[in-house]
């Protein structure tokens, strides 16, 4: 399977009152993975939210990605990404299984995401690359990085941190292959400018 295109990824707060419409209208668009990222410790609500975009991902033939939780993706058989705090890689490789896709967060260290590729990561996320509304706080990355990333890795190389339209391009340019966004796709105002957003991420991989 190829990894490449936009990684869209959903934030409680921002889709409140909005969620399965609002990512509806991405996969509509067109959306390669979709990450369900909710920090609640509301299991019930995040079992069934889950099961939801299940159900929407299999209409729209996307990959669903469970954010931290690895027993949550394997009860509903799909994928998931890990932090550095998230739990080891290598037992969830071996809970999931070889064919389900593990992301690994690797910030802006290269040896990170050396040590996934070799715990069986699928991907390795490097950010953030702008200010971002979603994680304000996160420890930022520089573009530089990337080229020596492509260098020193074959695993699908994933971008995230403030990333909009009108900053993207460059990331694909030095050989980002997926473009992880929240803000960036969801702050829209209308379920129609989500799917038009989506639409022209995915365009940046053509050119
Ligand atoms: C695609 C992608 N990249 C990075 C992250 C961040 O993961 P983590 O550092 O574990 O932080 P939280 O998202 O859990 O707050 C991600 N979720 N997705
Ligand atoms: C969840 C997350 N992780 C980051 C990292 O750098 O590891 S940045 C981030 C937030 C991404 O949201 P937005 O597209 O709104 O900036
Ligand atoms: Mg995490």
């Amino acid at each position: 399977m190829k990894l490449r295109g936009l990684y869209a990824i959903t934030d409680s707060q921002l889709l409140a009152g909005k969620f399965l419409s609002y990512v509806e209208a991405a996969l509509e668009g067109g959306v390669t993975l979709l990450q369900y990222r909710d920090k609640s410790s509301d299991e019930a609500r995040r079992l069934r939210e889950a099961e939801a975009l299940r159900n929407l991902c299999e209409r729209y033939k996307t990959h669903l990605i469970i954010n931290d939780d690895a027993e949550l993706a394997a009860r509903l058989n799909v994928g998931v990404h890990l932090g550095q705090t998230d739990g080891p890689l290598s037992p969830t490789r071996a809970l999931l299984g070889s064919k389900s896709i593990i992301g690994s967060t690797c910030h802006a260290q290269i040896e990170l995401a050396q040590q996934a590729a070799k715990e069986g990561a699928s991907y390795v996320a490097f950010g953030r690359f702008f200010n971002s509304n979603t994680k304000p706080g996160a420890p930022t990355c520089s573009l530089d990085l990337l080229d020596e990333a492509k260098r020193a890795l074959h695993l699908p190389i994933c971008a995230i941190g403030g990333i909009t339209l009108d900053n993207a391009a460059p990331l694909v340019a030095h050989g980002v292959d997926l473009l992880a966004v929240v803000h960036g796709l969801f702050g829209a105002d209308s379920t129609a400018e989500v799917t038009r957003r989506a639409r022209a991420f995915n365009e940046l991989f053509k050119s």
